[in-house]
C-alpha cells in the first residue's frame, strides 16, 4: 500500500535585535514537503528517491537528493541509524515559499525538514531533542533550528560538552554532510559522526497575541557564511552588557498585553552584529534609526532579520506605513523590496504530545507523532485527512489523522482542500 505523509516547516527569524545566534522567531511561511513512498510495481526495479521542488529557489536548488540540503541531512540521520538509503520508490514533492539567503531561516527550515522526513519515512521515533542534536550538527547556531522545529517565540543555548564530545560535535561539516562523488557507491559516507546527545537546550517565551511581524525582504541574496564573516571574535564589556541588559528585558515585554512600544523598541537594539552588517546591506541604520514608535504609530520595534538582508519589525498596527517607508529608504540605497505582513504574524500555535514535547504548528500537523496529543490551548482539536491532487494525506506518525488547531483548520478550508474525514476532538487524551 502507498503511504504519504506532509512535513511542513516553518520560516523563522533569528536574533530579533540582541538575541545573536539566542532567540528565534517562527513564522508564517513554510517549506512544504509532500512525501510518497509507493510499493514497487510487479516486475518494476524499485527506483531512487524522486525530488519535485517548486517555489522559492527552485531555479537554483540542486534535485539530485544526493546533493539537495534537504534529503543530504535526511540521509545522514539514516545512515547514522545504520540505514543505508532511502526506502524505494520515494517521491518528494518540495514546495518552498521561503526565500534564500535573505535571513529567514531557509537553510535552518531545509535542515529540520530533512531531519524530519528521515524519522517519518523510516519511523526512526526521534525525540525532539534528538531531533535538534541531528539538526546542530549540520546547523551550528541553534536559533533558527530551534524556533524552526518546535516553532514559537524561542530562546537557546547549547550545553558545554566534555571534551569527547565536543570534537564529536566540532567535525567539520564536510565530514556530517559529504559532497556525494558521482560514482558514490552504497556504502559511501556510511558511519557518518554520530551527534553526541543533549547538544541544544530550549525555553518557549510568551508573545502578546497582539503583536504582529512585518518582514521587508531586499531582492538580493546575503548568505549567512558571508555575514558571519564579517563579525569581530571578541567584543567589549560595554557592549555586550548592553545586549545583555536588553535580551533580558525583551524576552519578558514581548509577551505582556498591551505591548510597551518604549520598552521594546529600545530593547530590540544590538551592538553586537548589525552594526558590523550594514557594509552588506546599504541602508541597514537608517531603517532602523528612522522608522521609530513615535514616527509610525503601531510599531513595537526593527531590526534585522536573521544575518539578513531582511528587516523584521514587530508592530500593533501600521504595517503599510512601516514597509513603504523602509521600502523607500531602500530604494534610495537602489534596492528594491518586498515586503508580508499579516499572515506573516503571530508564531503559530504550539501543541504538546504525551512525552510533554511541543512541535510547531504544522498546518497539516504532520510533522511528528499525532498520537495522544494534550493542547496547550483550551480550544478544540479536529482530526482530519486530507485529499491534495487526488491523494489522501494523514499525519506522517499515527497515519490516521492530523490533529488541527481552528486556525489551522480554516486554513485547509480556505485552501480548497478536500477533507475526506473529520472528527472533532476536544482536547485529547489518548489517541483516536
Ligand atoms: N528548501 C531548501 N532545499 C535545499 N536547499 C536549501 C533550501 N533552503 C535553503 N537551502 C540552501 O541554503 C542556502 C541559504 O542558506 P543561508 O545562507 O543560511 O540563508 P538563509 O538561511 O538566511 O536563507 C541556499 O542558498 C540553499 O543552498
Ligand atoms: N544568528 C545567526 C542567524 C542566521 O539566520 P539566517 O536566517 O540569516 O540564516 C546570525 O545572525 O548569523
Amino acid at each position: 500500500m502507498s503511504h504519504s505523509f506532509i512535513v511542513r516547516v516553518p520560516a523563522t527569524s533569528a536574533n530579533i535585535g540582541p538575541g545573536f545566534d539566542v532567540v528565534g522567531l517562527s513564522l508564517s511561511l513554510y517549506l512544504t514537503l509532500s512525501v510518497t513512498v509507493n510499493p514497487p510495481a510487479p516486475g518494476d526495479p524499485p527506483h531512487p528517491p524522486r525530488l519535485l521542488y517548486t517555489g522559492e529557489g527552485a531555479d537554483e536548488v540542486p534535485l539530485d537528493p544526493y546533493k539537495n540540503l534537504t534529503t543530504r541531512v535526511a540521509l545522514y540521520v539514516l545512515r547514522c541509524h545504520g540505514i543505508a538509503r532511502f526506502p524505494a520508490n520515494l517521491s518528494i514533492h518540495a514546495a518552498n515559499e521561503i526565500p534564500f539567503g535573505r535571513g529567514l531561516g531557509s537553510s535552518g527550515a531545509a535542515v529540520i525538514a530533512g531531519v524530519l522526513l528521515a524519522d517519518a519515512v523510516c519511523t526512526l521515533n526521534l525525540s525532539r531533542e534528538r531531533m535538534l542534536d541531528f539538526a546542530l550538527m549540520v546547523e551550528r547556531h541553534p536559533d533558527n533550528v530551534t524556533a524552526a522545529l518546535v516553532g514559537g517565540f524561542v530562546g537557546s543555548y547549547l550545553r558545554e560538552l566534555d571534551h569527547k564530545a565536543e570534537e564529536a560535535a566540532s567535525v567539520p561539516l564536510s565530514e556530517v554532510l559529504p559532497e556525494y562523488p558521482p560514482d558514490a557507491g552504497e556504502d559511501w559516507g556510511m558511519d557518518p559522526p554520530h551527534p553526541p546527545h543533549g547538544i541544544g537546550h530550549y525555553v518557549r517565551f510568551g508573545w502578546s497575541e497582539s503583536i504582529k511581524a512585518v518582514a521587508i525582504i531586499p531582492r538580493f541574496e546575503l548568505s549567512t557564511a558571508k555575514a558571519r564573516e564579517v563579525l569581530p571574535l571578541s567584543y567589549s564589556r560595554k557592549d555586550l552588557v548592553f545586549n545583555l541588559q536588553r535580551l533580558a528585558v525583551l524576552t519578558t515585554a514581548l509577551g505582556q498585553s498591551p505591548p510597551d512600544p518604549d520598552l521594546i523598541y529600545e530593547a530590540m537594539k544590538d551592538k553586537i552584529h548589525q552594526p558590523y552588517r550594514k557594509t552588506l546591506i546599504p541602508g541597514l541604520p537608517e531603517v532602523t534609526s528612522s522608522i521609530t514608535p513615535s514616527t509610525h504609530p503601531g510599531l513595537l520595534g526593527i531590526c534585522l532579520s536573521g544575518a539578513g538582508p531582511t528587516i523584521l519589525a514587530l508592530a500593533t498596527g501600521g504595517f503599510e506605513a512601516i514597509a513603504e517607508d523602509a521600502r523607500a529608504i531602500f530604494k534610495r540605497q537602489g534596492i528594491e523590496v518586498d515586503w508580508k505582513s499579516d499572515p506573516l504574524a503571530t508564531p503559530p500555535k504550539s501543541y504538546r504530545n504525551a512525552r510533554g514535547e511541543t512541535h510547531s504548528s504544522c498546518r497539516y500537523q504532520s510533522a511528528g507523532r499525532a498520537d495522544n496529543w494534550q493542547v496547550d490551548s483550551e480550544e478544540d482539536v479536529t482530526a482530519v485527512a486530507v485529499q491534495i491532487d487526488g491523494q489522501v494525506h494523514r499525519c506522517g506518525g499515527c497515519r490516521r489523522a492530523f490533529c488541527l488547531h481552528p486556525a489551522d483548520l480554516r486554513r485547509v478550508e480556505a485552501d480548497g482542500l478536500a477533507i475526506v474525514k473529520r472528527k472533532l476532538v476536544l482536547r485529547p487524551r489518548r489517541a483516536f
